[in-house]
């Protein structure tokens, strides 16, 4: 029996009022896979995954697991996928633990409370992206790239079958970076996530197993991520040809 891609893109076409950015993109994950999504700043990444997320109209077919995405009214909520946007903040103390422990919730109702299995998984999942030392603290005094990390194990709570993920090693360190890409694979190879990763960090792609795709290309397509393909990417945004005209 054949597999179901876990994500189609079928001549998606979205953008803002007078201003298309995804012109007829597409692209099919062929198994469950990490998609490194690079391209210009503006050039539309963040719009491809407003689109995905449900939060912006857009014309074309997506099918996840080959479930259509205009079937499944909020698809985050529902667990089909899961998304780390570029910012979020949090207006209101609260330690670690708690808000880590908040990707469980789908698994229960409003206002039941978290127990002794969801605490010791949400310690587990900060454990994995190496901020366990954290968990006590107070998320909103954490760094910039700590909270990052605490934003990651939440998100990996969730249990989603794809992940969209903004530039999520955009404030980490070297260290830090490389892990984070680490724990990604692992999410693909032992739990057959489809992951999908919005970043500028070329340096760290070109020895991980997975696809880029260009959105700065005229026609971008998935291409197998390899040092090669890395440097045709890193080559091709370094032109002035390559930068969009106005
Ligand atoms: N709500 C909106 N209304 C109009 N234009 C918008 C809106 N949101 C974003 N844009 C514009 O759309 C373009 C693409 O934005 P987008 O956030 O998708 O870029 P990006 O590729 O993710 O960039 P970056 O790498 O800088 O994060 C930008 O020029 C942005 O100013």
């Amino acid at each position: 029996m054949a597999t179901l891609s876990p994500l189609e893109v079928e001549n998606l076409v979205a953008g803002y009022e007078q201003r298309v950015l995804l012109r007829n993109l597409f692209f099919a994950v062929p198994e469950p896979a990490f998609v490194a999504i690079v391209g210009h700043n503006g050039c539309g990444k963040t719009t491809l995954f407003r689109a995905l997320t449900g939060r912006l109209p857009y014309e074309g077919t997506v099918r996840i697991t080959g479930r259509d995405l205009r079937t499944v009214r909020r698809p985050a909520e529902t667990g089909l996928l899961a998304y780390l946007p570029q910012r979020s903040s949090v207006g209101f103390p609260i330690t670690v633990r708690e808000l880590v422990v908040m990707g469980r919730f789908r698994h229960h109702r409003f206002l039941s409370t978290y127990k002794s299995d969801d605490y010791a998984l949400a310690e587990e999942a900060l454990e994995r992206v190496g901020a366990a030392h954290l968990i006590d603290q107070d998320f909103t005094l954490l760094s910039g790239g700590e909270q990052q990390l605490v934003w990651l194990a939440q998100l990996a709570l969730q249990d989603a079958s794809l992940y969209l993920l903004d530039e999520p090693t955009q404030q980490l360190d070297v260290y830090y970076r490389r892990r984070v890409f680490d724990l990604l694979q692992t999410w693909v190879q032992e739990q057959r996530k489809t992951v999908l990763c919005i970043t500028h960090d070329l340096e760290n792609l070109s020895s991980l197993p997975g696809y880029l795709l260009n959105l700065s290309q005229p026609q971008p397509q998935l291409e197998t991520l390899s040092p090669t393909t890395v440097q045709a990417a890193r080559s091709f945004l370094e032109s002035e040809e390559s930068l969009p005209r106005h």
